[in-house]
């Protein structure tokens, strides 16, 4: 039995469909009906036995927290109690620091941070009680570096990777494991529309690295979450930047501290190539804005 918030569009939809594939029960969680039924039929397609459900439930997972207990304590009356939660309800909004509103930065902590907590939070005392369980946190790649453009969005996804690593040190001796995903940019309608406010500079640093199938993101991360893998990543940019910036996360396991201690000075060395051009991406822009400004007043 898994829930999935977000689990209506984009990675979370992918990542029910992924789970259903497995034979669980899933529920979904978003705010939007219509979207929620239109998942559900899809995510029916890939039943692979006949008690199989999909339940659909429609909450701000952001606003109310005995909201949010509410309706997953029904579901859970409903199917059983929850052995996996997916976090992935989320939303990214970019913009230089001083052109974003103040109550942007509260909206993105709110949907992603505490969008988090609240769902976690409601289901991890089963959990515990259970000695079975599994809480999953979609973050990002700007979860792990700092980007122009994204002072609000990275914040609040750093966020949840402090509130995971807390969290996974309470709950490992109850058999129950957290996982942190730290996608790529994704192919989704979210990533649609986060694109068409995008700055110029956010969007060449993003390019670095290309645009990944959300199929794939989510089937990595119901790979790692099913074996209990603390971190999360796609892709060799994934793996150089998780590995870079391990800190003091927990271990899964002897070889993954090994591969970490082992190719951190390299990748640190990468690294430094890397924030070099992204340097050098956002003073381009900086002087080519200042141009067409001079342009402009000419003309
Ligand atoms: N796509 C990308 O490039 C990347 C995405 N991510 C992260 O992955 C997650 C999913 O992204 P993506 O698939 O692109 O997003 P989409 O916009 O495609 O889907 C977002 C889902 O979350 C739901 N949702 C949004 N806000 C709320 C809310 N307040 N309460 C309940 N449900 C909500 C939406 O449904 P509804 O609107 O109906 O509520 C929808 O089901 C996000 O956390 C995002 O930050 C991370 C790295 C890269
Ligand atoms: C050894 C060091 C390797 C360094 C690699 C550096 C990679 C930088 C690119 C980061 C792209 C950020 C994607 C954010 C995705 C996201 O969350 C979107 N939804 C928001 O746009």
């Amino acid at each position: 039995r898994y829930a999935v918030t977000g689990g209506s569009s984009g990675i979370g939809k992918c990542i029910a469909i992924e789970c259903y594939k497995q034979g669980a029960f899933i529920t979904l969680v978003a705010r939007n009906e219509d979207k929620l039924l239109q998942a559900k039929k899809e995510i029916e397609k890939h039943s692979i036995n006949d008690k199989q459900v999909v339940l659909c439930i429609s909450v701000d997972v952001s606003q109310d927290y005995s909201q949010v207990e509410n309706v997953i304590k029904q579901a859970q009356e409903k199917l059983g109690p929850v052995d996996m939660l997916v976090n992935c309800a989320g939303m990214a909004l970019s913009g230089k620091f001083e052109d974003l509103e103040v109550s942007t930065f509260e909206r993105l902590m709110s949907v992603n941070y505490l969008g988090s907590v609240y769902p976690s939070r409601a289901v991890i005392t089963t959990m515990k009680e259970r000695r079975v369980g599994r809480i999953v946190f979609v973050s990002s790649q700007a979860g792990q570096l700092g980007l122009f453009g994204f002072t609000a969005y990275s914040s609040s996804k750093f966020a949840i990777r402090g509130l995971a690593e807390a969290l996974q040190m309470e709950v490992k001796p109850y058999n129950v494991y957290v996982t942190v995903a730290y996608p790529p940019d994704t192919d989704t309608p979210g990533f649609a529309e986060e694109n068409k406010t995008k700055p110029l500079e956010t969007r060449l640093i993003s390019e670095t690295i290309s645009v990944c199938k959300p199929e794939q993101v989510a089937k990595q991360i119901v790979k790692d979450a099913i074996q209990g893998n603390f971190n999360s990543s796609i892709g060799s940019d994934g793996y150089m930047l998780s590995s870079l910036t391990c800190g003091m996360a927990p271990v899964t396991s002897i070889t993954e501290g090994l591969q970490q201690v082992v190719t951190m000075g390299l990748f640190r060395t990468i690294a430094l190539f890397y924030l070099g051009s992204f340097d050098s991406i956002v003073r381009r822009c900086m002087m080519q804005r200042a141009k067409s400004e001079v342009a402009d007043k000419t003309a």
